[in-house]
């Protein structure tokens, strides 16, 4: 269709202004600051929507709309000739109807011809007979194809740099000339017919399976879900643009952090509507091979979940089989298989859910509360000035979760996490967010009982380790990266935790004030480094009851007896201790193993690891509105205003400069030297004067200095 006679988008309609990123800059070199910028907003646009446009790439889509023109008008019984089959084979030709795009299984309106590149480039991998278009065409396919792949590229370098990879991360998990589900699709959906009265899409709502989307349409029709309001925008076609998206690989090996998001295709709007309807689309995807595990960005924090090993997440090939056969007609069994169609976008649900109430300051929240966070968006996130009240916010997160899965008691994990980042420092704890859900489910139904969660603890494994009384920093932190090689050693996709670390560290000198941030800084810092040499190795940070000035956070993870016991002060702390290597393989493992076993939870200062009569009182308590009343302090101020002490955060302020003064007099009377460098004392010193402030931290990671730095980063260098 040539350009003159595409009638326009009709420009009273509500659209999604996508970032736009021009290809020329992202090409200036580092250090530009026009590069630089662009190519920091092009990981923002895939960060919060997974969308955003290209101007001026070096790729001429028209050829493929000559060849599309010249396919689809082929003979119905000509095109079934390369029908691509429903045994989950993704190349050749779909008819229109062979997919269903709703809860009722209606069908799809769109055909469309995917050709594999690997076909196309005679790789080996693929050896399918294409139809006689696509060979008239084959030379310009491959331009067209080699210049999408280019373009992904490009995309992938960046994040790469954005995640705090080697340039050439990404890049060598999508290698063109090795295997990969790399397709041009072509498709084309006929206009509707003025007395079609159904609202089914042409393209039902789903995310792309792969990494990097090029995708060239002329016409409206396009639609995106807003992440936060639910709603349906068009995108506007823009000549000499592409409009680049992210597909579920990219979330999988980002832990979620970056987006693929819900984007479905309808007949196009206004004066367009008339019109059949043509799109040409690149779907670059990671290598067959490749499997879809979080990778070793320092961003990218691992769910809780994620104690498995690499090769228990499919690869690549898998996911885009197991997607494309969820949406074939056959395999529509009713309502809950259209759930099955959507990809990624499943995992986040119930964070829409909760998103659709909460207010602007949760939204760049929402995006992560499934998982747990990095530094980079635990930092970045502002608590709400005032956070809604406790006990109604539980209600309605727990009737959001039963109205999403009515049969099962909702998932104690979630609301926890989500919880504590609207309250941090409120110390909710597993069980009473246990409680709270019991409380709710008698309430609704009397006869319920709690599922029978009969899951027999897996064994932990232990590695004992000599950590030596070591109180001077730059000996501590030779510890830790120890602590870290020898897990890694042991089992590198096990995980090793923080708060493990942390706990070595306190035993080992209660009073020196480390803390988790500390000890996570050290490890991502090691991580990052160990990462260089093998992209394997992973450390799942996991950072419980973060509290926002950074005090030091009292330990609370669920250990199996004989690991990790608190020694008391004066104990010989030189002896082995034991890091203990988590064996759960989910979270509903760790919420059963912590239902039928009362957490083994230590009152640091009841052990007489740090002095009694540190906390001093709430001082905002009677002021608090305008801070979060539940997050200062070690006492805390419970929803009703009322004071009580926090069992699990022993430590909840951190020591002043006399506790410290006194500490490295003790040490050196015991013949220990407790040194801390200036930034650190600093950092302590003005802990314990300022209050915590509002706003947020924002810290980056500077590899090449190895430090982490921020606007308000209070530690420099290691
Ligand atoms: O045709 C379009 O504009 C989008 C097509 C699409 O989303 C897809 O094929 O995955
Ligand atoms: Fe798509």
């Amino acid at each position: 269709m040539p350009g003159a006679t595409i009638p326009p988008f009709p420009d009273d309609i509500p659209t999604l202004p996508l970032l736009l990123i021009e290809w020329n800059k992202l090409l200036l070199p580092h250090g530009d600051h026009t590069g630089d910028d662009e190519r920091s907003r092009l990981y923002q646009a895939c960060h919060d929507l997974g969308f955003f446009y290209l101007k001026g790439l070096p790729v001429d889509p028209d050829p493929m709309f000559d060849l599309a023109d010249q396919f689809f008008a082929c003979s119905q019984e000509e095109k079934d000739r390369y029908e691509m089959g429903t045994d989950g084979n993704y190349f050749g030709y779909k008819k229109s109807g062979a997919y269903f795009v709703d809860k009722q299984g209606s069908p799809d309106r769109t055909e469309f011809l995917n050709i594999s590149k690997d076909n196309i480039f005679c790789s080996g991998s693929v050896s399918r007979e294409e139809p006689r278009a696509v060979e008239g065409h084959r030379r310009s396919v491959k331009t067209f194809m080699e210049g999408c792949h280019s373009v992904a590229r490009e995309v992938l370098k960046v994040l790469s740099q954005q995640l705090q990879l080697k340039e050439n991360y990404l890049l060598d998990l999508h290698k063109f000339d090795e295997a990969s589900g790399d397709q041009v699709r072509l498709t084309h959906s006929l206009a509707p017919v003025d007395d079609d009265a159904s609202s089914a899409p042409n393209v039902g709502a789903h995310t792309d399976f792969g990494s990097v989307t090029v995708l060239f349409n002329r016409l409206g029709g396009l639609q995106v879900l807003t992440p936060k309001a639910g709603e349906w925008k068009y995108v506007k076609p823009l000549p000499g643009h592409a409009i680049i998206n992210l597909g579920d690989a990219l979330v999988k090996m980002t832990g979620n952090l970056l987006r693929s998001n819900i984007h479905r295709v309808v007949p196009p709007p206004g004066p367009q509507r008339s019109s059949n309807r043509e799109s040409i689309v690149y779907f670059c995807r990671p290598n067959n091979h490749i499997r879809l595990a979080p990778i070793p960005s320092p961003l990218v924090a691992t769910e809780p979940r994620d104690t498995k090993r690499v090769d228990e997440y499919p690869t690549s090939e898998e996911w885009i089989k197991e997607r494309v056969t969820s949406r074939l007609q056959k395999s529509y069994k009713g309502e809950e298989s259209y759930e099955m169609t959507k990809g990624t976008s499943t995992d986040f649900k119930w964070i829409y859910d909760l998103m659709s109430l909460a207010d602007d300051d949760i939204e760049n929240l929402s995006y992560h509360t499934n998982r747990l966070p990095s530094p980079d968006h635990l930092f970045r996130f502002t608590p709400p000035a005032t956070p809604p009240p406790l006990d109604e916010t539980f209600d309605k997160y727990i009737e959001l979760a039963l109205k999403d899965d009515p049969h099962n008691e909702p998932n104690q994990f979630k609301i926890k996490l989500i919880v504590q980042r609207l309250f941090p420092g409120a110390g909710i704890d597993a069980k009473y967010i246990r409680e709270r859900i019991r409380a709710t489910m008698k309430e609704r139904d009397p006869d319920w009982t709690p599922s029978p969660r009969v899951v027999e603890p897996k064994p932990y494994k232990a590695v004992e380790l000599t950590l030596h009384e070591a109180v001077d920093i730059d000996h501590v932190n030779k510890e830790l990266d120890n602590l870290v090689d020898a897990a890694f050693r042991f089992q590198h996709e096990k995980v090793l935790t923080a708060s493990h670390l942390l706990r070595a560290l306190n035993v080992l000198c209660p009073d020196c004030g480390y803390t988790v941030d500390h000890v996570v800084k050290r490890v991502w810092t090691r991580r990052y480094e160990l990462a260089g040499k093998d992209s394997s190795l992973k450390v799942n940070v996991r950072r419980r009851r973060i509290r926002r000035d950074n005090s030091r956070t009292a330990i609370t993870f669920c250990f199996k007896e004989n690991l990790l016991q608190p020694r008391r002060r004066g104990e010989d702390v030189r002896s082995e201790l034991a890091i203990a290597q988590s064996d759960y393989t989910s979270e509903e493992e760790e919420a059963s193993y912590m239902m039928q076993r009362k957490p083994v939870v230590h009152d640091l200062r009841q052990d007489g690891l740090l002095k009694k009569g540190r906390n001093r009182p709430d001082p905002t308590a009677s002021e608090s509105s305008s801070h979060s009343p539940l997050s200062l302090g070690g006492n805390l101020i419970d929803a009703r205003g009322q004071s009580r002490k926090h069992r699990y955060h022993p430590a909840h302020t951190p020591p002043t400069s006399q506790d410290l003064a006194n500490a490295r007099i003790q040490k050196s009377s015991r013949r220990v030297q407790l040194v801390h460098p200036p930034e650190f004392r600093t950092f302590t010193n003005a802990q314990q004067e300022t209050q915590p402030t509002e706003g947020s931290d924002s810290y980056s990671y500077e590899p090449d200095r190895g430090r982490f730095a921020g606007r308000r980063a209070r530690y420099q260098g290691w």
